[in-house]
């Protein structure tokens, strides 16, 4: 099968991340989108980050509905911080019936140069790539390609930010993971 992955601190999920992966998959040949919870980003800091349990639980809340899409927790068991190359490299012996490929939104391929071994996933893997507010495709390369994708803007960040505050998030995210957000209080 085709996969495509979703890396993400998903810290939390919200419509901005299912919108692109519903969009990416409609429009390509992916037989599945697989979300990867990323427990650590090599370039984040940690500030503000909900246990990865948590972030697990609110991608499957998130995709329920939908049976093309999966939650992994593949990297919970890797070295942290966590870096793509590794995932890939393990999903690619585990699961050598597939071909994987990897979904990334303008903002991260701007810093690519800055991932571990990135000529590596360039040389072996498909890149979809997307546009975020801001930031125009900047690199073109045979293994890229661009998918034309609605401009959510809307990110974890200000989700959060408007949590803390108290103001309302409906909308932005899937009720259910609204609801888990608030049973269990974080982001407060
Ligand atoms: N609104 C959005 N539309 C499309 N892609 C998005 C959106 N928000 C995030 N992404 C992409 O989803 C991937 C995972 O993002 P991440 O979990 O860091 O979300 P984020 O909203 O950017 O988080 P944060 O605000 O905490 O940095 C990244 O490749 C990012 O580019
Ligand atoms: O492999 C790397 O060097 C690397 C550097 C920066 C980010 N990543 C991954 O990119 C994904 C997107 O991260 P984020 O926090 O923007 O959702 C996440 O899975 C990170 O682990 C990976």
């Amino acid at each position: 099968m085709n996969i495509g992955l979703f890396f993400g601190s998903f810290n939390p999920i919200h419509l901005g991340h299912l919108i692109i992966a519903e969009t990416i998959y409609d429009r390509t040949e992916l037989d599945e989108v697989w979300f990867v919870v990323s427990p650590q980003n090599p370039l984040k800091k940690r500030k503000s980050l909900v246990h990865e349990f948590d972030r697990l639980r609110m991608v499957e809340l998130a995709i329920a509905d939908n049976f093309h899409f999966r939650a992994s927790d593949v990297e919970f068991h890797m070295p942290r911080p966590s870096y793509t190359i590794d995932t890939l490299t393990y999903l690619s012996e585990q699961f050598p019936q597939h071909q994987f490929s990897i979904f990334l939104g303008s903002d991260n391929l701007k810093q690519l140069r800055k991932w571990k071994n990135y000529e590596q996933i360039l040389a072996q893997y498909r890149l979809y790539v997307y546009p975020r507010p801001g930031d125009k495709v900047s690199l073109s390369h045979p293994a890229i390609m661009e998918v034309d994708a609605p401009l959510l803007d809307i990110s974890a960040t200000f989700i959060r930010e408007a949590i803390q505050q108290e103001r309302s998030v409906r909308y932005l995210l899937p009720d259910a993971v609204v609801d888990y957000i608030r049973s269990k209080k974080l982001y407060f």
